[in-house]
């Protein structure tokens, strides 16, 4: 597992670490591995350009008050000793670190308060992890009127909330961050994610002295290969895990044969339909075994329900039934409209549940739609039902009534495209009747999908729910074989 720490927890490591190391030494394994970051991204960029590099770039730094603005001048003055023409600004009045600037200004870089107007690489070391929400006038003005070809924020955009990836106001939009010790958690959650651009670590040596909790959790595969049941010699259909499918309605059948799509590609053994598309389901899947109702289905070791079944008697029936018994449950889409509507269904559940709301379900449940802080949202909810939550969108986050909080790393924007949510819900489903937890497989679940959307909308290729459903085998063949860095992430 991978995680992201709140400013709090790296600013307690760093108080454990200082003291143990000379004065400075932090500040310049930072700005060692910011520079040499930079230095990598000039010469990518400037190949073109007879292969130069650092000498003869222009870059120019927005440098803020604090150690942020430090690690920033540091890192720059290492790039104007390899010949770099360096332009560095002041955005809160003078207000700089003074050791840094000295260090710049000797190795041959200018601080100015005019800048040239455009530059090969534009650091972004206005706030760091001390950073209200919000920049300064000035620096939105700078960075109004600069062009520059790269931009490099410098431990997080400038401008976000750290610790929630919330954006209230003006932000850095960074094509890099170069960050220090450990992510944060603007790095992977909300609109702030968006703004990081691509994230690389630098280790200043901070981990040995980490809470040993990151505030969120990052899926990586080799989670999913650590939480997977791979079948055994001894494993029959049934010990797989039997999935059982209540979605769709004569209205709606394609939520079912999406939803029952999902939880094929899944590691179960068995997938049960149950509702009034089964006629639909059939005749797509041989290998659903359907019946018409919940009641009528066989045992499963868990459920779907909630895609396509409206809010008629049946399908309140259908929720009531799912709850009623002891498998775990995972409630998508209408099933969330109906329990926002009559609440008492849920109170009395005792088997493990998920909620797959995105948005406009979220607020059905919660009374208001989700904050900026996704995270916070879901964890809200997640306690107040007792339940975990899975919240979609870009960045989909999964939270657990214990407050434990996980960000998606994987997916994109290609995957908004109608039933791609009755496919994630199946497979999650699959997913939790194998065994694994309501947790790591909504986590799971989440990351497959992501990585199936990646695989199926690979060359920009358009994509429906069922190209996603028909990607999940390479998805999971993928990150069970150890293959997560190809295509797709
Ligand atoms: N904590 C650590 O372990 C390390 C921190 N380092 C660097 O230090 C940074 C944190 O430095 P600081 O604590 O000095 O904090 P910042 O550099 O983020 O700046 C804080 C200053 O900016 C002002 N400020 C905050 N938000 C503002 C806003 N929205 N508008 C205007 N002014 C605002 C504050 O009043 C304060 O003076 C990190 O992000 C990182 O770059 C690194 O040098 C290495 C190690
Ligand atoms: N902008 C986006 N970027 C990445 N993924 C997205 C985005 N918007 C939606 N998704 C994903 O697409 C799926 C849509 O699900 P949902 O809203 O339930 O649609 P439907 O009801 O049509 O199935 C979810 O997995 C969600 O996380
Ligand atoms: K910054």
């Amino acid at each position: 597992m991978n995680g992201a720490w709140s400013s709090a927890a790296v600013r307690r490591a760093e108080a454990e670490l200082m003291p143990q190391l000379p004065p400075g030494t932090l500040m310049q394994r930072a700005a060692a591995g910011l520079a040499a970051a930079c230095a990598r991204m000039l010469k990518t960029l400037r190949s073109d350009q007879g292969g130069q590099g650092v000498y003869g770039s222009t870059v120019i730094v927005l440098a803020g008050p604090g150690d942020n603005g430090g690690d920033a001048l540091y890192a720059a003055a290492r790039l104007a000793r390899r010949g770099a023409r360096v332009f560095a600004v002041p955005v809160m009045r003078s207000r700089v670190h003074p050791l840094a600037a000295a260090a710049l200004t000797q190795a041959g870089g200018r601080l100015t308060s005019e800048p040239p107007p455009s530059c090969d690489l534009l650091l972004d070391g206005i706030l760091g992890i001390g950073g209200r929400p919000g920049l300064p006038d000035r620096a939105v003005e700078l960075l109004g009127r600069i062009k520059s070809r790269i931009t490099v924020a410098v431990d997080v955009p400038s401008g976000v909330d750290v610790d929630t990836g919330s954006v209230p106001a003006s932000a850095v939009a960074a094509d890099h961050t170069v960050t220090f010790g450990v992510r944060k958690p603007c790095h992977v959650l909300g609109a702030a994610a968006l703004l990081s651009g691509r994230v690389h670590l630098v280790d200043i040596g901070l981990s040995g002295h980490l809470d040993p909790h990151p505030m969120v959790r990052i899926a990586e595969a080799g989670d999913l290969v650590e939480w997977w049941h791979t079948p055994g010699p001894d494993d029959d259909k049934y010990t797989r895990g039997v999935a059982g499918i209540a979605a769709g309605s004569a209205k709606y059948p394609g939520a079912a044969v999406l939803a029952v799509s999902g939880a094929l590609a899944g590691p179960t053994g068995y997938v049960r339909y149950a509702g009034s598309a089964a006629d639909q389901v059939r005749r797509r899947y041989a290998e659903a075994v359907c019946t018409d109702t919940v009641k009528e289905a066989g045992r499963v070791q868990a459920w779907l329900v909630g895609p396509g079944i409206g809010a008629d008697e049946s399908a309140l029936s259908a929720v009531r039934d799912v709850l009623a018994g002891a498998a775990p449950a995972v409630i998508d889409a209408d099933a969330l409209t109906l329990i926002g509507e009559y609440p008492s269904i849920l109170a009395g559940c005792e088997a493990p549940v998920v909620l797959t709301p995105h948005d406009r379900e979220f607020e059905r449940l919660y009374g208001s739609a989700p904050s900026l802080d996704r995270a916070g949202s879901a964890a809200a909810l997640a306690k107040r039902l007792n339940c975990t939550v899975l919240l979609k969108g870009h960045h989909t986050v999964v939270a657990d009534a214990d407050g434990t909080v996980w960000a998606n790393p994987t997916g994109r924007p290609a995957l908004a495209t109608a039933g791609s949510g009755d496919v994630l819900a199946g497979l999650l489903t699959s997913l939790m009747a194998s065994g694994m937890d309501g947790v790591r497989a909504a986590v799971a679940a989440a990351y497959l999908h992501g990585k199936a959307g990646g695989i199926a909308s690979a060359g920009h290729r358009t994509i429906t729910s069922t190209d996603v459903a028909r990607a999940l085998p390479l998805a999971i063949g993928q990150v069970l074989s150890g293959g997560a860095g190809q295509a797709g992430s």
